[in-house]
């Protein structure tokens, strides 16, 4: 049975931030995840998922100047400083929520940089990101995005993903697979998440192409999730969807996986 995590950055947005761990248990999620947990002390945040018996699954290294438009830093030549110390941040936070994943996020791809210095840089930082995360028991996760959502974000195909773990090395660094993102991109994406599973770290769902509740949209979910779960996968799906209409009234399709 496929195991779904709220993504709490954009369900029970009808509710303050903190009060969306509470929501997502009596929902009946057992994990949460999350875009960023830094505008809030860490030891806050660990309260509401002991105080729910939540896990948190996943959460993204520092994202640069989200507001401005930054989606991460780490294929930029002149960023190398500021993606260490983010990646440092992130890790505090990792060891106060015991949470076994970091999204490493790419960045927007910068004009007048060649690719190839673009995806040393990239490879590098991984490198680095990826020691970091081993001594601190976290596994880094990088994300192919499409270009709708993130124009000029650095990663969009999961073959330039697979590339990148695999010089880096796939025990030291996996795939999010985000098949909203794949759908988009791609498609086939149960085939998909069957090839790459060996790759896999976290999957995310949202239905294209509104990036709303699965069933909202146009891909068959029954049978994507029961592909999912005859591949092998047991890892997470976080549900990076935007509801709807209230959350709550968006998740008769969980009725069947929620824990009883
Ligand atoms: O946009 C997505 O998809 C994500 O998973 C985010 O973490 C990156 O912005
Ligand atoms: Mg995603």
């Amino acid at each position: 049975m496929p195991r779904f995590a709220a993504n709490i950055s954009m369900m029970f947005n009808e509710l303050p931030f903190l009060d969306r761990f509470a929501a997502a248990r009596a929902a009946g999620f057992e994990a949460v995840e999350f875009l960023f947990p830094y505008d809030f002390p860490a030891a806050e945040i660990a309260t509401r998922l002991k105080d729910q018996g939540l896990a948190q699954v996943l959460f993204n290294g520092p994202p640069g100047d989200w507001n401005n438009g930054e989606r991460g830093s780490a294929c930029l030549p002149d960023r190398r400083a500021e993606f260490r110390e983010g990646i440092k941040r992130a890790l505090d936070y990792s060891a106060a929520l015991a949470c076994p994943r970091l999204h490493v996020m790419a960045g927007l791809t910068p004009a007048g940089i060649p690719r190839d210095t673009l995806l040393s840089t990239y490879a590098a930082n991984l490198d680095w990101a990826a020691e970091e995360c081993m001594k601190a028991g976290v596994k880094p996760i990088i994300e192919p995005i499409n270009h709708r959502d993130i124009p000029g974000f650095f990663l969009n195909r999961t073959s330039e993903a697979v590339a990148i773990i695999n010089a880096v090395g796939p025990e030291r660094l996996g795939l999010q697979f985000d098949l909203y993102h794949c759908q988009i991109t791609e498609g086939d994406v149960s085939r998909r998440a069957a090839e790459l599973l060996p790759y896999i770290a976290h999957m995310q769902v949202a239905d294209t192409p509104g990036r709303h509740e699965p069933g909202t949209g146009e891909v068959n979910w029954p049978f994507v999730f029961d592909a999912i779960d005859a591949s092998g996968y047991r890892g997470w799906i976080g549900c990076e969807y935007r509801p709807k209409g209230e959350t709550l009234a968006g998740l008769g399709w969980f009725a069947k996986y929620r824990a009883a």
